[in-house]
């Protein structure tokens, strides 16, 4: 049954909760995580600019909700397709597309903020 109208407040907790509810459920999910905080921990001793911690906080940010929405995805298609159905792997095909796709991108962004400053680091 679909819950009453609910306030600012509520629609917050439901957000939280979703979010908990994937992190505690998707092994990838967690990793997406762990790799941001590791790359924020290293972005903060390379002393890295303004710019580049935009570019990873973006890059982070991107992947982390291609995360939850693939998550999303795969709930619906379970709840709505249990068998095996053509288009239900489409659906979940596609949406794990969408996280690989923007993995990709966190990627080149990892190799683009932090070549300079390892090699430099290497260097000195
Ligand atoms: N109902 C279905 N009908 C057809 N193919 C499916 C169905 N459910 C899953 N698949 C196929 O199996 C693959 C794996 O599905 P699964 O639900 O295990 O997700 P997953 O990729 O393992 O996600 P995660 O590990 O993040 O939970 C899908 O990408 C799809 O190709």
């Amino acid at each position: 049954m679909k819950p009453e109208r609910h306030d600012f407040a509520a629609s917050f907790r439901y957000a939280c909760h979703g979010i908990l509810h994937a992190l505690k459920s998707e092994v990838n999910l967690k990793i997406h995580v762990s790799a941001a905080a590791m790359v924020f921990l290293a972005a903060a001793l390379l002393d890295v600019g303004k710019w580049e911690w935009l570019s990873l906080l973006l890059a982070s940010a991107l992947v982390i909700c291609a995360e939850l929405f693939n998550t999303a995805v795969e709930a619906v298609v379970d709840l709505v397709s249990p068998e095996s159905h053509p288009l239900a792997r489409i659906a979940k095909d596609t949406a794990a597309g969408a996280v690989l796709v923007t993995a990709v991108f966190a990627a080149a962004v990892g190799i683009i903020v932090f070549y300079g400053p390892v090699t430099a680091w290497f260097k000195s």
